[in-house]
């Protein structure tokens, strides 16, 4: 290591006795070196120092992103972030994680690298709607653009859940519901054209479960009708709140103020046209998928010892959607259960009054905290994007709100799918996000969360509590940068949920691992091949770096392994 560097290593894996060691005190410490801002060394840089030549992507907003072909350096990092960093340095990298869902607006070569270049960590994709073959190319789009042009995009796969959807309207990209209006909604198998003001519905057994008086409420409230007469398999309907019906929109019913819950128990979770789905996203490699309306911990178990013996060489993280009645009852158990969960506000606010969503949310994202699991807060963001260019002031507020729970991700759906403006809404949630993370550091705002024990074995918690004492550290000696070399990359995602204040570079030797770590808060995942020789890693990672203009000489890093449980504090030489 070079002379200047201070290090502290501490070979914790091995003894018992060594976990008591008290990590050194901070006045034995040189104070951090006074450095240029970055921006100012960044413009000082020739393009000469990027390595190898870069072609320099320009979106329409501004934003420059660096590709450069993954395969032609050691070290495979984000083009954006890499971007980011030459341009503003250390402080100014985004840590909240966004997710856009691809739909017809965005499915093109060019929309999807604009998301990209725009700063979308992972892309979504609905099996509510489209074909596997539709499915198969936007998935393939998205590694191609990995592949090409540097980027870590990860894939989420979203099934559909055996809820009751409206199904598509006979190529009818929308209808209008009318106030006062009588629609028909049926099982009946109908030839197209619909005979007009008739929807199908997906469930056979609806026009049996369904009551006169019922309120039936499409999209979570969005259009509601009263339910006035049965006529065999048809149900006809009064139009009691007006607007939009879309293709294959999802229905509940309400009866005296309370959702009608007794069909839902019957129905799986994960239905017959699901298993099909998730055997095509494990074939097709996605790196996460979500589970529609979970009302238990079992059918998380369940799907991932179904992934754990169909891929041996790589993981699928499996994200739990938060948005029945029936899996408020047992929160902790399926987060616990899960390798992530979404907060999906959409069908939430079907299920439960409106006014409680606000408060599950900022439950749900404390308990995916406090368990050290990745949260995404989904819905609505930007709702009214899908049409206008800009947002309303509320929907920033609300954007600022999820940012300020320290949310690991937010989530475009509508807004990016089919919406008009798909890359200004990713706009709006770069900026809300840098603009209140910004907001943190200007006000020196530490929000202290209790971070409960997670782990169970020995080994575990002396991992969790060299993380919680990095994280310390790192805001008391106000470092640039937390580097962490993780194979798994648990202690990654350990030292995420602390929520330090400097970015944390996490360093993991597979491609996978990196574009699951990109769901989470704050981390900035690279790929690199590394070895048992800490000494060696760290020259190698910061010569690589420095090479690619991203780090320089004196800047002040706190660097970890899961392989040694070490932590050093070094300035970069
Ligand atoms: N793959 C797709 N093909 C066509 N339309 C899509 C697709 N994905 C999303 N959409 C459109 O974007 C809207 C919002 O997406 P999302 O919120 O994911 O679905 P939903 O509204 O079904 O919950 C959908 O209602 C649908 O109109
Ligand atoms: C994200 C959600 O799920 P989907 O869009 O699949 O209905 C939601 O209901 O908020
Ligand atoms: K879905
Ligand atoms: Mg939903």
């Amino acid at each position: 290591m070079a002379v200047q560097s201070l290090q502290f290593l501490f070979p914790l894996a091995h003894t018992r006795s060594f976990a008591s060691i008290s990590l050194p005190a901070h006045h034995t410490l040189r104070p951090p070196p006074l450095r240029h801002p970055r921006a100012s060394a960044a413009a000082h840089r020739s393009s000469s120092d990027l390595n190898p030549s870069p072609e320099i992507l320009k979106s329409d907003d501004g934003i420059a992103g660096v590709a450069i072909a993954a395969a032609a350096s050691s070290i495979d990092v984000d083009a954006v972030t890499e971007a980011e960093l030459k341009e503003n340095g250390f402080r100014s990298t985004r840590r909240t994680k966004l997710v856009c869902t691809i739909g017809p607006a965005t499915c093109g070569a060019e929309q999807m690298e604009a998301l990209a270049v725009g700063g979308m960590n992972v892309a979504r994709v609905n099996m509510c709607h489209g074909t596997h073959e539709w499915h198969r190319q936007v998935i393939r789009q998205v590694r191609r653009l990995n592949e090409e042009k540097g980027f870590a995009v990860a894939v989420m796969m979203d099934t559909e859940g055996s809820e009751i959807h409206m199904a598509d309207l006979g190529g009818f990209a929308s209808a209008k519901a009318e106030d006062g209006e009588i629609w028909t909604f049926s099982v009946r198998a109908f030839k197209s054209p619909l005979p007009e003001r008739t929807i199908n519905v997906s469930y056979d057994g609806f026009a049996e479960d369904v009551r006169v008086g019922d309120e039936l409420l499409v999209d979570g409230g969005m259009v509601r009708f009263e339910v006035i007469q049965k006529v065999g398999p048809d149900v006809k309907c009064r139009c009691t709140d007006p607007g939009l019906l879309l293709p294959r929109a999802n229905l509940t019913f309400w009866r005296d103020g309370s959702l009608v819950q007794e069909r839902n128990a019957m129905l799986p979770t994960i239905s017959s046209k699901d298993w099909l789905d998730i055997d095509f996203g494990i074939a097709e490699g996605v790196d996460f998928i979500a589970i529609s309306f979970v009302k238990s911990a079992e059918v998380i178990n369940h799907l991932k010892s179904y992934i754990a013996a169909r891929c041996r060489d790589r993981e699928i993280s499996v994200i739990a959607k938060i948005e029945s009645f029936d899996s408020l009852k047992n929160l902790e158990e399926i987060i616990r259960s899960s390798d992530g969960a979404m907060v999906a506000r959409g069908d939430l606010g079907a299920q439960i009054p409106l006014e409680q969503v606000p408060s599950v949310q900022q439950k749900v994202v404390k308990i995916c905290r406090q368990l050290n699991r990745p949260v995404i807060v989904a819905s609505q963001l930007l709702e009214s994007m899908i049409e206008y260019p800009t947002p309303t002031r509320a929907e920033v507020a609300d954007v600022s709100e999820a940012v300020r729970q320290r949310a690991d991700a937010l989530m475009l759906s509508g807004e990016s799918a089919m919406g008009q403006f798909p890359e200004k809404s990713l706009t709006v949630l770069r900026s809300v996000s840098l603009r209140i993370e910004r907001w943190w550091r200007e006000e020196k705002h530490y929000e202290a969360m209790d971070l409960p024990e997670v782990a169970s074995s020995f080994s575990g918690k002396i991992s969790e509590e060299i993380c919680n004492s990095a994280a310390k550290m790192a805001n008391y000696l106000e470092v640039d940068a937390l580097f962490v070399y993780t194979k798994s990359g648990h202690m990654a995602s350990l030292l995420s949920r602390c929520r330090p204040d400097c970015p944390i570079f996490a360093f993991t030797t597979s491609t996978s691992v990196r574009r699951r770590l990109n769901l989470q808060w704050g981390l900035i995942p690279f790929r690199l091949t590394f070895s048992d020789d800490m000494e060696n890693n760290l020259n190698r990672t910061f010569s690589l770096l420095k090479q690619r203009g991203m780090i320089q000489s004196g800047d002040l890093v706190i660097a970890l392994s899961d392989m040694f449980q070490s932590i050093q504090v070094m300035n970069v030489p």
